[in-house]
């Protein structure tokens, strides 16, 4: 960018576009697009309308210093510190993993479930409790929460810098106790022992210590890994998270999880005696995805 020229937020677009491209970003138009929206204060669509004009230095500075973070690798959901998640936003810091698409899925799996639950149960039945294991930046309890008005959620993590970005989240949608409460334990060990739920949810760390290896720089560098990996062969805490359920859930309860399409091979090995036939569901790229699971009578 030379300072002669006027940059206007066209100009800026395309060039940005250009020079993310070239540092590897397999989204270079819409991250210029986040980054100068979010540089400029405003919504993405409103560049489109400003396209001839020409951002001030103050606005101009705030863009150049991200896009300058952006291309060394940082991702842009950390740089804006927000991310849409089932049509909310959240915010989201290094201390949480930042939402993904796919783990939409579980939300729309846990709803389907909670409505059998009730269509089952009647009308006068007591509200559903449900745990998000895992719950990062809250986004997949939130969403639950906020679509199941009359349900309590608990969201639990075993980090409680990622607990406190999801308290901020809670607040921001407005969700408050009983609807929505958190708790720091390690899987389900750490609640109190009568506890138990109709639903559990979790988006579990399920990245093999070998898979962690190979994945994007970007992500290894900047996304927490206790949020990543799952333990040597990546189903270490989907595993010993299953058996806890089985302890935890009522009787006509599910278990809903998001699991790595590269361990669908080990799904018969969790299902053993205790679950019934699983129903997987897959991604929008065909992989499996989401599994729910109930206890055999
Ligand atoms: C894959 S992230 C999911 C975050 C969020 N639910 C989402 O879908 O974006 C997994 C989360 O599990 C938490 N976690 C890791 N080990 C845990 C454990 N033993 N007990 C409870 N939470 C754990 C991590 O801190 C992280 O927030």
């Amino acid at each position: 960018m030379s300072a002669a020229e006027t940059w206007t937020v066209g100009k800026l677009l395309t060039w940005t576009t250009e020079y993310l491209k070239k540092s590897g970003s397999d989204s270079p138009r819409l991250d210029a697009e986040v980054l100068l929206s979010q540089s400029r204060d405003c919504r993405r669509i409103e560049l489109y309308t400003a396209f001839d004009e020409e951002p001030s230095e103050e606005v101009k500075a705030k863009f150049r210093a991200m896009v300058k973070r952006r291309a060394e690798g940082a991702p842009v959901a950390y740089l804006v510190g927000h991310k849409e998640f089932y049509s909310l936003d959240f915010e989201v810091t290094p201390d949480v993993l930042i939402p993904r698409p796919e783990t939409e899925h579980l939300v729309v799996e846990a709803l389907d479930q909670a409505k059998a639950l009730r269509t089952q149960r009647g009308s006068q039945a007591q509200p559903l409790r449900l745990a998000d294991v895992g719950t990062g930046s809250g986004c997949v309890a939130i969403a639950v929460a906020k679509h199941l008005p009359d349900s309590q959620v608990l969201a639990i993590d075993v980090s409680e810098e990622a607990l406190e970005v999801a308290r901020r989240n809670a607040l921001k949608h407005a969700l408050d106790p009983p609807q929505l409460e958190f708790a720091q334990s390690n899987l389900l060990e750490g609640l109190e022992p009568e506890l138990q739920f109709d639903l559990i949810l979790s988006n579990p760390p399920y990245v093999s210590e070998p898979e962690y290896e190979a994945l994007d720089t970007t992500v290894r560098q900047y996304e927490p890994r206790q949020a990543l990996v799952g333990g040597p062969r990546g189903y270490e805490l989907i595993v010993r998270l299953l058996t806890q359920a089985a302890e935890r859930l009522v009787p006509d309860g599910c278990v809903v999880l998001e699991f790595s399409p590269m361990l669908a091979e080990s799904l018969d090995a969790w299902v053993g005696d205790i679950w019934q036939e699983p129903r997987v569901i897959k991604d929008l790229a065909g992989l499996p995805r989401i599994v729910t699971l109930k206890k055999r009578a």
